[in-house]
């Protein structure tokens, strides 16, 4: 059965590929799981029918026949337990590369999705350029860390993972920050997993979304 994920139907990021079905969409096609899409307006995620999906009226979710799914890190780490392409064979390889995906999650996504939404929701206050220093900073910070344990290495255990899916989703988000060109080796990580050919066919997907919205 085919499983349907849910989307936006004109995203706020403008076909950037920054909103959470991008990384739900770059996973499947890493396992080459064909899948369907329902688009949602903001309006529609706040009305019963999604609540019952995602208890916070939240995109993305997911839905095969009975099952379904929300979280994007529960959804990934579903396709990675059913299929081939996302996580190592070894159990402890596995395990340490679901350490990372709970890492990106929960270690590295904080400081950067503060930062996003101070930047695009905190630019009149008269404090916004003292906050976006410090927030820069804890930026920095996960990102100097993240630098040196990734050193010379293409992914993070070894192979690409879905921790690397994860990591390099939530990195996407500082393109535009400046912060990961401080860290060449970030950079070029980063720039690595966007040359994947599953990310480039997620990307398009989700752009044509977007186009087809703006046409309308
Ligand atoms: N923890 C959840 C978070 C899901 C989430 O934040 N969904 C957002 C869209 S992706 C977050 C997002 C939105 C826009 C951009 N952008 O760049 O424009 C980037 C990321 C949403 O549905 N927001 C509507 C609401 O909460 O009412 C997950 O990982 O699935």
């Amino acid at each position: 059965m085919t499983p349907i994920i849910t989307a936006f139907a004109s995203s706020p990021d403008r076909g950037r590929g920054l909103a959470r079905d991008m990384r739900v969409r770059w996973a499947l096609e890493e396992i080459g799981q064909p899948y369907d899409v329902r688009l949602l307006s903001f309006a529609e995620i706040k009305q019963p029918a999604h609540l019952a999906r995602h208890p916070f009226g939240q995109i993305p979710t997911w839905e095969q026949g009975e099952l379904v799914l929300f979280e994007s890190g529960a959804i990934i780490l579903h396709l990675a337990e059913q299929h081939h392409g996302l996580l190592p064979a070894d159990p402890d390889a596995r395990i340490r590369a679901i350490s990372w995906m709970f890492a990106a999650l929960n270690t590295v996504e904080p400081p950067v999705a503060e930062r996003s939404t101070a930047s695009l929701f905190e630019r009149d206050k008269p404090w916004y350029a003292d906050r976006m220093q410090t927030l820069d900073e804890r930026v920095r910070q996960r990102l100097r860390q993240l630098s040196a344990r990734l050193g010379d290495a293409d992914w993070l255990e070894g192979h690409f993972s879905a921790g690397d899916l994860l990591m390099v989703s939530v990195l996407l988000r500082l393109q535009t920050s400046g912060l990961i060109e401080e860290h060449p080796t970030i950079a070029s990580y980063v720039a690595r997993g966007q040359a994947r050919p599953a990310y480039l066919r997620a990307f398009e997907a989700q752009r044509a979304v977007f186009l087809q919205a703006e046409s309308e």
